[in-house]
């Protein structure tokens, strides 16, 4: 009798400070994991302890909060380019709502954001918030620089994080109507746009990956955990070794969903290809491109319409 094929996972790798700093040999280990999960799947889920389960509630506590709020309000939070304010339910994702926060590693950016929603204020929403992208912030800077050291581009990439700045959205899939064992789009398939971007499923399961074999992998959420996933900002920065792995949400008719995204930009400068990582072997896949741009030209008819938009965007 054959054995039933095994649904593939995606890497869980523990990125705990605790684990990390326990033996000498172990973070020479972690950065091999991660680079092999990047390299093979362009993600991976990352156990961490930055966000403690308190602040992990909290969060989650006052997005309900926020979207229980008018749409008229909820509509004030506009923003360049425009899907990073706020997206209605629409055609091709009905059950799916989004609220952006800009520079959400700021204090500033934080209050612009508070200010539009609760006009006479709701300090412990931006106190809370601020805490969360910091910590979250740092778990992406941590990954990017073990991708950085391992590929030798340390210098090039420190030459970013001046240009670096931080989204928080917020998202809400209401519950579809669909009959029992039933599933349903939620957020068409996809890749970031984004320099790299780290998805908070918190408790609702529905973030599915492709991997290159064409199969989708299902992301159970874990408690104190992460999905960190390279954006295609990354794919054309890394010459193409760490591709942006296709995703999408799949909502099944039983619960409503919230989920949180912590995306990294870089706005302007452009992205080069480092030259050590062009050779014979490897020769210049991209042009440089301003990561703003990108997002425009996704947004336009013929990007909309391109199966690969990175390649036909900045691709040599
Ligand atoms: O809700 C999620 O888990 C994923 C959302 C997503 O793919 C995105 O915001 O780009
Ligand atoms: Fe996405």
């Amino acid at each position: 009798m054959g054995t039933l094929p095994q649904a593939k996972h995606l890497p869980v790798i523990d990125l705990r400070l605790e684990h990390l700093n326990s033996t000498s040999s172990t973070w020479v280990t972690t950065c091999g994991e991660v680079m092999r999960a990047l390299e093979e799947y362009g993600c991976f889920i990352a156990m961490y302890d930055g966000v403690s389960q308190g602040l992990h509630d909290a969060i989650f506590h006052a997005s309900q909060q926020l979207f229980d709020l008018p749409t008229e309000v909820k509509a004030l939070d506009t923003a360049y380019p425009p899907s990073h304010g706020y997206i209605g339910a629409r055609p091709g994702a009905p059950f799916y709502e989004g609220l952006g926060i800009q520079n959400a590693t700021t204090k500033q950016g934080i209050e612009r954001f508070e200010k539009l929603m609760w006009p006479s204020g709701n300090p412990s929403f931006s106190e809370g918030v601020l805490e969360y992208s910091k910590a979250v912030a740092e778990l992406e800077h941590l990954v990017m620089r073990i991708i950085a050291k391992s590929y030798g581009i340390e210098e090039n990439y420190e030459s970013l994080l001046g240009s670096k700045t931080y989204l928080v959205r917020l998202m809400k899939y209401i519950i579809p109507q669909v009959k029992e064992n039933e599933s349903i789009i939620g957020i068409y398939a996809h890749t970031d746009k984004t320099f790299t971007s780290l998805l908070d499923q918190y408790q609702v399961k529905g973030l599915e990956i492709k991997a290159k074999d064409g199969e989708w992998i299902e992301v159970n959420p874990l408690p104190s955990s992460f999905v960190f996933m390279a954006g295609d900002v990354c794919t054309a920065w890394t010459n193409g070794r760490i591709e942006s792995p296709v995703h999408r949400v799949m909502m099944h008719g039983d619960k409503e969903r919230y989920s949180v995204g912590i995306y990294a930009f870089i706005r302007d400068r452009k992205i080069e290809v480092p030259q050590q990582l062009v050779d014979e072997d490897h020769p210049l896949q991209y042009k440089p491109f301003y990561n703003c741009k990108l997002i425009d030209y996704f947004n336009t008819d013929e990007g909309k319409k391109s199966k690969y938009p990175l390649k036909s965007f900045c691709g040599i």
